[in-house]
């Protein structure tokens, strides 16, 4: 049996799955991971990702977890819609079908929207992290890349292959994110293992290039989580969150629940979407145009010679 693929899918190429028959036809790629690459699919006349896994074993694990998942009266709920394999030309590939999230980077969501997100956005990742913690998983590979932002700052995690059940040791993640590269914990999954992620991702969401560079290639001597409270300090951008991602830093969170208390005791402005600001500043030209027109023809009717 073979079931690496390197071969793209391309436009318009009908998958009909082995097992269930159900029918997909592909889009476009939408992203290549070390786990496989996911495809915008229709079926019918609705839209789903649809990841064709490269490594069997990590595949079915995230499958697994996702299943569970599916089941929960969460957010989650219905997130996984079909697993199947595909086979042609001797290629076996096993796939399993998604919701499809539009969304963008947080990262490129900020920049675009300004700072003033991070208070929502923080609020809606780690209402997430509630919701799966709820269920005795921790997300593992809390990073940038696995979230995407979209709305009104809404949240949604994608690429499960990191989710463990609690207690076990974390299945995948990203150094710079991990509390273990960082000498400031183990990899056992905890809430507060996503915790210590949670607090890297949104201080790597406004801190300079600069700053982050070669902090993914640091010699084991050279990390510590004061090099991280260092960059909290410094950062004013992050001033107001400071206190709490700090506690997240040290581990002082045993649950998701009481950092979201105190993340939303923060007490954030609402932000506004760059377009609604030039939307409401238009909209404000609009009335002062109309009010000097108003002015002028007063002026036109009580001045003018009769
Ligand atoms: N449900 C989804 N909706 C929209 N886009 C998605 C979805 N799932 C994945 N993607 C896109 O596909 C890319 C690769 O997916 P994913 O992160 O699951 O792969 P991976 O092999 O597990 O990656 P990694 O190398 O980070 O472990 C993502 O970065 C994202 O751009």
């Amino acid at each position: 049996m073979i079931t690496s693929f390197e071969q793209e899918l391309h436009s318009g190429k009908i998958i009909i799955g082995k097992w269930n028959k159900a029918q997909y036809r592909v889009e476009r790629l939408l992203g290549v991971g070390a786990n496989g690459k996911v495809y915008l699919v229709m079926r019918g006349k609705l839209q789903y990702a649809m990841k064709i896994g490269f490594d069997t074993v990590d595949h079915q694990s995230e499958i697994n977890a996702l299943k569970e998942l599916s089941k929960s009266n969460t957010s989650f709920r219905h997130y996984l819609l079909d697993v199947d394999d595909y086979e042609e030309d001797g290629f076996h590939l096993p796939f399993y079908v998604m919701r499809y999230i539009k969304g963008q980077s947080m990262t490129d969501f900020i920049w675009r929207n300004g700072r003033d997100w991070i208070g929502l956005i923080g609020t809606n990742m780690l209402r997430k992290l509630v919701e799966l913690h709820g269920q005795a998983y921790i997300f593992g590979d809390i990073k940038v890349q696995n979230m995407l932002v979209s709305g009104y700052g809404d949240v949604e995690l994608i690429d499960f292959g990191g989710v463990t059940a609690k207690g076990r040791s974390v299945k995948q993640f990203t150094e710079v994110y991990d509390r273990g590269y960082w000498g400031a914990g183990t990899r056992s999954a905890d809430e507060a293992y996503d915790l210590f992620a949670f607090a890297v991702l949104i201080i790597s969401s406004v801190e300079t290039e600069k700053r982050m560079k070669g902090i993914d290639k640091l010699l084991p001597q050279n990390r510590s989580v004061d090099m991280l409270l260092d960059m909290l300090q410094s950062n004013p951008a992050l001033r107001q969150v400071a206190p709490m991602l700090r506690k997240a830093l040290l581990g002082q969170y045993s649950t998701s629940k009481q950092a979201l208390a105190d993340w939303r005791r923060q007490g954030f402005a609402k932000p506004l979407l760059a377009n609604r600001k030039k939307g409401s500043l238009s909209s404000l030209l609009k009335l002062c145009f109309t009010i000097s027109l108003l002015m002028f023809g007063l002026a036109v009717y009580f001045y003018w010679p009769s």
